[in-house]
């Protein structure tokens, strides 16, 4: 059975002093429930003041990253240089990353290839569009974009992985997918991961849900079978709605 996982993602929000200040709100939080992992992936720029000052419940990720190791990539930053700093996840394949930066399967499969090279955990991001979806296309494109994601890694490092499945359509709109629609997704996911591997391997990885998740619509999604957590963007950002996910995922997987 996979892990738990409510994860974080800030986008461009929390400079370092907000990132301070969300932690020192945290703290006050004093959160430990073993079967719930939490994680936050704050802006680069925050990184290291927040491996500084992060409590050891909670673990930390980049956003993004390049695919290379080092050199002439203006603006940038490197695998390397986010194992350096301690981190230990990083999200790959955001439909923003995507949609905005033209980020390719391609792009996707090279990143998550060298995020395992240097011990990174990689939390794939997959999802259709609204178009995709009223043209009955999720499942051929989010099975695409997983196998693209994977291929050429072998197949040990599978148990290493994380999936995000992230409708376009409901990130940042208030419009979430049911608890139903998202695990039937999620559900394709894993037997994509099964067809790749083997059943035992799929089960060990955690797919996430992601897209207007908030406190009120949580245990819709961790009650399905082949969700095991949540990716949050808007909800992560105050230390109260954060806490008050994680203290959700714990005390439903304590019931
Ligand atoms: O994109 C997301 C997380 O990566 C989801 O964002 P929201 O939770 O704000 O919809």
């Amino acid at each position: 059975m996979a892990r738990t996982i409510i994860a974080g993602n800030w986008k461009m929000n929390h400079g370092p002093k907000e990132t301070q200040q969300f932690l020192s709100n945290l703290s006050d939080k004093y959160f430990d429930k073993p079967n719930v992992e939490a994680v936050v992936c704050p802006p680069f720029i925050s990184l290291p003041i927040f491996q500084e000052k992060v409590p050891k419940w909670l673990s930390s990720g980049a956003q993004n990253m390049y695919f290379e190791e080092s050199g002439a990539f203006t603006g940038e930053i490197s695998p390397k240089m986010l194992a350096d700093l301690g981190v230990k996840y990083v999200i790959i394949g955001h439909s923003e990353r995507r949609g905005l930066f033209n980020e390719k399967d391609d792009d996707v499969n090279k990143k998550v290839r060298i995020a395992l090279k240097y011990g990174l955990i990689p939390i794939i991001c997959v999802g259709e569009t609204e178009n995709e979806r009223d043209n009955n296309k999720t499942f051929e494109v989010v099975e695409r974009q997983v196998k693209k994601a994977i291929c050429d890694t072998v197949k040990e490092t599978l148990k290493c992985l994380v999936f995000a499945y992230e409708p376009v359509w409901a990130i940042g709109t208030g419009k979430a997918s049911s608890g139903k629609d998202a695990e039937e997704v999620c559900e394709k996911i894993r037997g994509v991961l099964s067809s790749m591997g083997d059943l035992n391997q799929a089960n060990e990885i955690p797919i996430l849900y992601g897209g207007s998740v908030k406190p009120e619509n949580l245990e819709e999604y961790l009650s399905q079978p082949n969700i095991n957590g949540a990716l949050v963007g808007g909800k992560s950002l105050d230390a109260n709605s954060f806490s008050e996910l994680l203290d959700l995922a714990g005390g439903y997987l304590n019931d």
